[in-house]
């Protein structure tokens, strides 16, 4: 029997009410028979739910995938915050199947056909919300916007300035003055040894800033070092790409700052700075008197035919706009560049046939090779497209909504309401279009008979696919077709002792980049 004066556990804690639960004979917890019916329940359903519901019972719980991605939202984090979540989700589609659940609630897909279903101009899936975190100045721009009927009339309004041949009326002049200045860079080179992954990113940064403001208004970071820290810090800011998708409301914090140091914090303020960069240039463009006179986006979208409310582009809309497409159009196109010259360094019989192609073709009193002929080479498409396909610069986080009815893929049910994404890394290695998938051979876009070929081009997706196709596609082609061209015409490249795979490794942040965040080249004028 316990005595009045022993004390238990519950003293020691202050808990007064439990003593009435406490036996007096054996000093031993008594729960009354509600409570442990209670508590008894709770238990059940927590396992139901947290446990049982998601792997047995729910709706999603016969769709293929690791046990831990259908229990918790974190296990998929976990390789997020380590960069590798594509190759991840490659290998479980490797493992079980073309249809994967990643998460409790989202699903990949790896086959061309249900890649299209996804995305289809015809399907209308909407976006999720995770699109938000790229609305700025409180404004939904292109990217950001959720709904599919909103984001047509958007886009209708300034998609004209993207087709080819206006991008070619107003923007080829410019990327061509580019790529000079960016080769004068690569000669002058000491020992002939760039990273040309920085300089890249210059060239892509200076076109996009062109592009979109104006040649007079855009940057020079090629050869200006005063222009190249917003390039630089947007650079560095990939690698923690993945704690703002994920904590976007701890990133940024002062916990995080402590914790994981000077160059986080130091590159959180990448955006920040963008933004007043974005704000300075529309002032700069205003306050100039002739500025109706030379071509930039900015222009278009001020001069845009009013919403049927008659209310013209607000500033904050436009200035959301611009920031979207110059971090869209800047990291994309300079991956894609360094991954092209890096394979080509490692490939130096491919170089010798492109440089034997380009060099065999005429050039203009200028010496310039002309566009035209460029589309028609064939080395340099399947160069160009062998790169795209094993080094899809995009994060691969399409995120759509399954709507109501909920679809089958591939023979698997997703509900209505499931978060689904079809990776186009993953479609880039599906074996039945790409034979020895893993491997650069562009090759494969050469000799392929009419049959092969119809295959991979319903596989190949590196601009997405449908109504949210990337509206920068063909200023891209025309950036990589032009300086690859001229590059190789005039010169040659070979590996850096510093480059290596490894460093070269591809990571999932948003911008997917080489994990050395850099890549060191040698040049060789010929
Ligand atoms: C090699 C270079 C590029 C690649 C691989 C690429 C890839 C992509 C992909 C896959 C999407 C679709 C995302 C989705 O479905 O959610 C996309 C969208 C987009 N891209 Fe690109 N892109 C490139 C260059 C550019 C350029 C130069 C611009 C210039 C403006 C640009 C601007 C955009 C915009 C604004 C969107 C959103 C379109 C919308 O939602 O309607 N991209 N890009």
């Amino acid at each position: 029997m316990a005595s009045e004066n022993s004390s238990t556990v519950f003293d020691f804690f202050y808990l007064p009410h439990i003593h009435n639960y406490v036996s007096h004979e054996s000093g031993l917890l008594v729960v009354p028979p509600s409570l442990a019916a209670a508590l008894v329940f709770g238990a059940v359903l927590l396992i139901y739910t947290l446990l049982l519901e998601p792997l047995f019972f729910g709706r999603s719980a016969q769709i293929p995938g690791p046990k831990l991605a259908g229990l918790s939202w974190y296990y998929l984090t976990y390789f997020d915050l380590k960069l590798k979540r594509n190759e991840k989700i490659g290998e479980w589609h490797r493992k079980y199947g073309p249809v994967v659940r990643i998460r409790p609630n989202e699903v990949t897909v790896a086959d061309p056909a249900d890649f299209r279903e996804v995305y289809d101009t015809k399907s209308k899936y909407d976006k999720t919300k995770y699109f938000k975190r790229f609305a700025l100045y409180g404004e939904d721009n292109l990217f950001s916007t959720e709904k599919y009927v909103e984001h047509q009339a958007k886009k209708r309004k300034i998609a004209h300035d993207y087709t080819k041949s206006r991008v070619v009326l107003n923007a080829e002049a410019l990327v061509r003055e580019r790529i000079a200045a960016l080769l004068k860079q690569f000669k002058e080179a000491p020992n002939g040894l760039v990273d040309v992954f920085i300089l890249f990113d210059c060239f892509s940064h200076d076109v996009m800033t062109r592009f979109l403001y104006g040649e007079k208004h855009g940057t020079n970071a090629i050869e200006d070092r005063n222009d190249r820290p917003l390039v630089v810090n947007l650079k560095r800011s990939q690698i923690y790409t993945p704690i703002w998708v994920n904590f976007p409301r701890l990133h940024g914090s002062w916990l995080l700052n402590r914790m994981l140091g000077p160059e986080y914090e130091r590159t959180g303020e990448a955006g920040g700075d963008v933004k007043r960069h974005i704000e300075t240039i529309m002032r700069k463009h205003d306050s100039d008197p002739h500025h109706d006179e030379f071509y930039s986006l900015y222009r278009t979208m001020r001069y845009a035919k009013p919403d049927a409310d008659g209310k013209p582009m607000s500033r904050n809309y436009m200035a959301s706009e611009m920031y979207d497409h110059l971090k869209a159009g800047q990291q994309t196109t300079a991956s894609t560049l360094t991954y092209l010259t890096w394979r080509l360094s490692r490939h130096p019989e491919w170089q010798r046939r492109l440089q034997h192609e380009l060099r065999a073709l005429p050039v203009s009193d200028t010496n310039d090779l002309s566009l035209a002929d460029l589309e028609a080479l064939p080395v340099l498409n399947a160069v160009i497209r062998e790169t795209l396909r094993l080094h899809p610069a995009a994060s691969g986080r399409g995120e759509r909504i399954v709507s109501s009815g909920g679809r089958t893929y591939s023979g698997v049910f997703v509900p209505a309401g499931t978060t689904i994404i079809g990776p186009n890394l993953v479609v880039h290695q599906n074996p039945s279009a790409f034979s020895d998938a893993f491997s650069w051979c562009p090759e494969r876009w050469i000799n392929a008979s009419a049959e092969e070929m119809k295959a991979m081009e319903y596989s190949f997706v590196p601009f997405g696919h449908g109504a949210r196709i990337c509206i920068g596609q063909n200023l891209a082609m025309m950036e990589l077709r032009l300086l690859v061209g001229s590059m190789y015409r005039a010169c040659s490249t070979e590996l850096g002792e510093s480059c290596s795979d490894d460093s070269m490794y591809q990571l999932g942040s948003l911008a997917a980049v080489p994990r050395a965040l850099k890549c060191e080249l040698y040049f060789k004028e010929e």
